[in-house]
């Protein structure tokens, strides 16, 4: 890991640059499997899964069986793990409902905002270098809420071309009873265009890597929306002396674990604290199943020494983590003054593995700096707003002087004639 020490403002954008390849590179890749699946379906995805996955499916639709032995397979400790921590996400998720907003804005003319579920949605659960069930929690929990009707998913498939237990009875939990064994750039065309088993949907949510994060971006062109580029894990630590070394560096890992294309950065004021971090980083690597990777991640990753608290902010709202977390005195009054960032975690005993799996929030969280525009999800993201109004006789003469001033002025005289028929019928009556 990079140590650098109170470094100039005009170098943060080197910095602060993600491992990511550029966008265009991956493109030029996923291009041809999407067109491949638009005019091929069905053989195209499983083409692609024998290439990128090195199995052949059987069935790519999960069946009742497979289900069922899931559900007799998995541990029962680890299923009541599952039901805890869906219980807390149901919880924060069901307390994000609105109510109906109106307002008559002028007398007679009566507003209002309703919300309405996206009817048919795909849930992406990343499955490439571990089968992340705790994504289904967070994807199919809210979109159950909004009441989305039709809920499919798809993930790659293992090397025996099944899918993983406690994927199955997670989606089986949460009341998903479609999951197809595809993963990556195929399984996001397969969404976008539907083939002769997948169907097509009106949005694609879930993590992946940067294949799937790309692809993604591209099946915007092709009419469907996404919640937001969610790719490899990142985290930024801001702390000081009041931390503890060992917690921090596990927080680190915690995200560095997840890919080599991972980044985790340490912003602090102490340079005896960042020393001890990286001591106790050095030691813990060394006991953890997945090193490799998170050595990787490691390369890609920063212990930066800052001037002031009052720079460590500003670094916050200039990288845009998808993870904050604030070891440090006044973390509250920190936190109220963070602009950019996907989720932020406050205090010494706030891990944010806990936002990862059971606290409530939503690990879906936009990633490379996309938190400075997107939100990660949350019950929004399955629903959208329409709009309705009333207008009465007395409002239309209200506001139709107005349209028509207006509509005249934009040379539209058929939006003003709509008007002035209306107000002219009045004033016949
Ligand atoms: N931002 C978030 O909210 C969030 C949440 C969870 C996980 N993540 C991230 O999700 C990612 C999961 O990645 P993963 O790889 O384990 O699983 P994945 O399911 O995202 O990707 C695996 C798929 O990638 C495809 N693939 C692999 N190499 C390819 C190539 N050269 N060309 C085209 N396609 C290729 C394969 O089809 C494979 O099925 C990690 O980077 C993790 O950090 C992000
Ligand atoms: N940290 C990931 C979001 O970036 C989510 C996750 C799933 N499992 C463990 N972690
Ligand atoms: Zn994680």
């Amino acid at each position: 890991m990079k140590i650098i020490s109170i470094p100039v403002r005009e170098s943060w954008e080197e910095l602060f640059r993600r491992p990511t390849p550029e966008i265009e590179e991956i493109e030029d890749q996923i291009k041809p499997i999407f067109r491949a699946v638009m005019s091929s379906g069905d053989e195209a995805v499983q083409k692609y899964t024998s290439r990128f996955d090195g199995v052949l499916v059987d069935s790519l639709l999960c069946s009742p069986q497979e289900f069922k032995d899931a559900e007799k397979a998995l541990d029962p400790e680890l299923k009541k793990a599952i039901q805890n921590a869906m219980g807390n996400i149901k919880r924060f998720h069901s307390a994000q409902k609105t109510t109906r907003v109106e307002v008559e804005t002028a007398p007679g003319v009566l507003c209002w905002q309703e919300k309405r579920p996206i009817e048919k949605v795909g849930l992406y659960i990343p499955g490439g270098t571990a089968p992340l069930f705790s994504t289904i929690l967070m994807l199919a929990v809210p979109a159950q809420i909004a009441g989305c009707r039709e809920i499919i998913m798809c993930t790659p498939p293992n090397k025996e071309g099944k899918v993983h237990p406690a994927i199955l009875y997670a989606a089986s939990l949460c009341g998903v009873d479609r999951i197809y064994k595809v993963g990556g750039v195929q399984a996001v065309a397969a969404m976008t265009f539907g083939t002769e088993t997948i169907p097509r949907v009106y949005k694609i949510f879930g993590p992946g890597n940067q294949y799937v994060t790309v692809a993604k971006q591209l099946a915007t062109q092709y009419g469907v929306a996404i919640d937001m580029p969610a790719g490899p894990s990142e985290v930024m630590v801001v702390a000081d002396d009041s931390a503890k070394p060992s917690f921090v560096a596990a927080d680190l890992l915690s995200q560095a674990e997840h890919g080599a294309d991972s980044q985790v950065v340490l912003v602090t004021t102490s340079q005896t604290f960042l020393e001890s971090v990286r001591e106790e980083i050095n030691m813990q690597l060394a006991e953890l199943p997945r090193k490799d990777l998170a050595q990787k991640a490691l390369s890609n990753s920063k212990l930066i020494l800052a001037e002031s608290i009052s720079d460590a902010l500003d670094m916050i709202n200039f990288y845009g983590p998808e993870h904050l977390i604030l070891s440090c005195e006044d973390a509250e009054v920190l936190s109220e003054k963070v602009i950019n960032a996907g989720s932020v975690f406050l205090g010494n005993f706030t891990p944010e593995s806990a936002g990862d799996y059971a606290s409530g929030t939503n690990h879906t969280l936009p990633t490379n700096g996309y938190a400075r525009q997107y939100s990660g999800v949350n019950l929004d993201s399955f629903m959208k707003s329409i709009t309705f109004q009333r207008i009465s006789e007395k409002g239309i003469q209200q506001i139709g002087p107005t349209v028509a001033i207006m509509a005249e002025a934009e040379g539209l005289q058929a939006h003003k004639n709509a008007v002035t028929l209306r107000l002219q019928a009045l004033l016949s009556k």
